[in-house]
């Protein structure tokens, strides 16, 4: 195996190699064509932006999915509840795709843990 750079296929930190060893990011701040960069920066902030929110509305949609799972418990029933994930995972599908099932088996392991 190549191990002076990053392989696509192993996941780890940009900036180390598989053995942990510090390189240099190579990858240039810029593409070198200044229309694009600012093209590429004002994008990126609308990005980070939604991102933030995307994280805010996770952790609202956490809480609020705790309140549920506290009062069913409370009155005796289970944490899970089969029927209600159904619906959201079709919720994500019939909006996202395929990718959009995942997305929602993610967010309800978020709020509810494994099952
Ligand atoms: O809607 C509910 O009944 C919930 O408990 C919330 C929620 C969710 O996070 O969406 C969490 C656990 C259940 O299995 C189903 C859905």
């Amino acid at each position: 195996m190549d191990t002076t750079t990053t392989s696509s296929t192993t996941p780890t930190d940009p900036g180390t190699v598989a053995s942990g060893a510090a390189v240099p990011d190579t990858t240039p701040a810029g593409t070198g064509d200044e229309a694009a960069d600012a093209v590429i920066a004002r994008a990126r902030g609308r990005i980070d932006a939604l991102d933030g929110r995307i994280v805010e509305l996770i952790q609202e949609r956490m809480a609020a999915s705790a309140e549920v799972q506290r009062a069913r418990i409370s009155a005796g029933g289970r944490r899970v509840h089969l029927a209600r994930e159904m619906e959201i995972l079709r919720r994500y599908r019939d909006g996202l795709g395929r990718p959009g099932t995942a997305l929602a088996m993610t967010l309800l392991e978020l709020c509810r843990g494994r099952v």
